[in-house]
C-alpha cells in the first residue's frame, strides 16, 4: 500500500524535489510541508512545492502516514522534536540526510515510539533552498535505505516502493557501511574541493588573478562542488567524523606516495596509477552512470538557483 499523506519537513533542494516528484509520479498522494524559515515557506508556497505549506511542523504532520525530514544533519534532532506530540502513532519516519548513523540515532531518540527507516538519495546539486528543487532530481540515481536490524518488512518495502516511484534505484545497507562508503565517494571529494578552491584563492596574491582567470576544466568542476551549502556540509563532516577521518588518513598516505613518485622522478608509478584511474572512469560510463549524459537531472530543469 502506498503512502496517502506525506509530510515534508524542510523545503529546500531535497524537500522541494520530493514534493514536486510526488505530485508528478504519485499524484494520488497529498503533501504537506513546513520550513523553519518564513521566507522559504513563502517561496515554497509560490512554487507549489507541496500541496499545503503549514505554519508549524506539528500542523504539517498531523495526518501524515509518512514524514520525511529534509533538514541539515545537525537540525534533524530538533526538527523531530517539534513534531513528537502531533505525529500519528503509525506514521513512518524517514529522512534524506547525507550521513546515516548519527541521524538514525538522533531521530530514534527524538521519536522513540515511532518506526524510523533512514534513507539517503545520492542525488543532489550544489544549489540549495526552495528555488533549487526539481521533480526529476532522483531519476536514475541511487537511494540508499539503511533500516535498523529488526525492521518491519512491510514498512521497508513501502519506503522502497516510494523511492522507486520517484525514479530512484534503491540499495539497502547498514548505516555503518553507508557512512564508510559515502565518506570516500562523496564526503572526501567535497572536502578536497573546499580545500583546493581555498588554496587557489589564497594563492591569488602570488598569481595575480590568474587562478580564477584560467579556471578551466578541472578547477571549474571543483568550484561547483565548493559552492555547496556551508551549513549542510559542516554538519556532514561533524556527523560522519570517524569515517571521514579514516578515509582522509588513507587518502593522505596515497597522496604522499604520488608526491614521492614526482619528487624522485618515478614515472612508472605515476603512469600506472593514472592508467588504473582512467579505467575506473571508463567503467562508470559503461555502466551508464555518467553525469554528463543528456538525461542527468541537472540539465533538464529550469529553476535550480541558489537560495
Ligand atoms: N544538497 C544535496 O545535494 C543533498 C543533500 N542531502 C541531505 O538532504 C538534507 C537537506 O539538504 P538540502 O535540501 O540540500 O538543504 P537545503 O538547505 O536546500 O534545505 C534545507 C531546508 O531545511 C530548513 N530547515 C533547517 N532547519 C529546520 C528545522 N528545524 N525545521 C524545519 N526546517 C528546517 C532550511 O530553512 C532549508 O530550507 C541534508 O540533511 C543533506 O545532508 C542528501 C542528498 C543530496
Ligand atoms: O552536486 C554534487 O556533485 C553532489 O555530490 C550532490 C550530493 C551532495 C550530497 C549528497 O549526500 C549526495 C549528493
Amino acid at each position: 500500500m502506498s503512502f496517502a499523506r506525506i509530510a515534508i519537513i524542510g523545503l529546500g533542494l531535497q524537500g522541494g524535489s520530493i514534493g514536486l516528484a510526488v505530485r508528478e509520479f504519485l499524484p494520488q498522494a497529498r503533501t504537506t510541508g513546513y520550513d523553519v524559515s518564513p521566507d522559504h515557506r513563502a517561496r515554497a508556497a509560490e512554487r507549489r512545492l507541496v500541496d499545503s505549506v503549514c505554519d508549524t511542523a506539528a500542523e504539517a504532520v498531523r495526518e501524515a502516514d509518512l514524514v520525511i525530514f529534509c533538514v541539515p544533519p545537525g537540525a534533524m534532532a530538533m526538527a523531530a522534536e517539534t513534531v513528537r506530540e502531533a505525529l500519528p502513532a503509525d506514521a513512518l519516519v524517514s529522512d534524506v540526510g547525507s550521513s546515516k548513523q548519527a541521524i538514525a540515532k538522533a531521530l530514534g531518540e527524538a521519536l522513540p515510539d515511532h518506526v524510523v527507516i533512514p534513507a539517503h538519495p545520492v542525488a543532489g546539486t550544489e544549489n540549495s533552498g526552495p528555488d533549487a528543487g526539481f521533480a526529476h532530481l532522483f531519476r536514475n540515481r541511487w537511494c540508499i535505505v539503511t533500516p535498523p536490524a529488526r525492521v518491519d518488512m512491510v514498512r521497508l518495502s513501502q519506503l522502497v516502493s516510494f523511492w522507486e516511484a520517484l525514479g530512484a534505484n534503491v540499495e539497502i545497507m547498514t548505516a555503518e557501511h553507508h557512512d564508510l562508503v559515502l565518506a570516500v565517494t562523496s564526503h572526501l571529494p567535497h572536502l578536497i574541493a573546499y580545500t583546493i578552491v581555498g588554496t587557489a584563492s589564497d594563492l591569488e596574491d602570488v598569481t595575480q588573478g590568474e587562478v580564477i582567470k584560467y579556471s578551466a576544466g578541472g578547477f571549474r568542476d571543483f568550484t561547483r562542488i565548493a559552492a555547496s551549502d556551508p551549513t549542510m556540509w559542516r554538519d556532514v563532516f561533524l556527523s560522519n567524523k570517524e569515517a571521514v577521518l579514516t578515509m582522509l588518513q588513507r587518502f593522505s598516505e596515497d597522496l604522499t606516495a604520488l608526491q614521492r613518485a614526482i619528487r624522485v622522478g618515478d614515472g612508472d608509478t605515476l603512469f600506472q596509477h593514472f592508467t588504473r584511474t582512467r579505467a575506473i572512469r571508463r567503467s562508470i560510463i559503461e555502466e551508464g552512470q555518467d553525469d554528463s549524459r543528456p538525461d542527468f537531472g541537472r540539465g533538464d530543469h529550469d529553476s535550480a538557483k541558489n537560495s
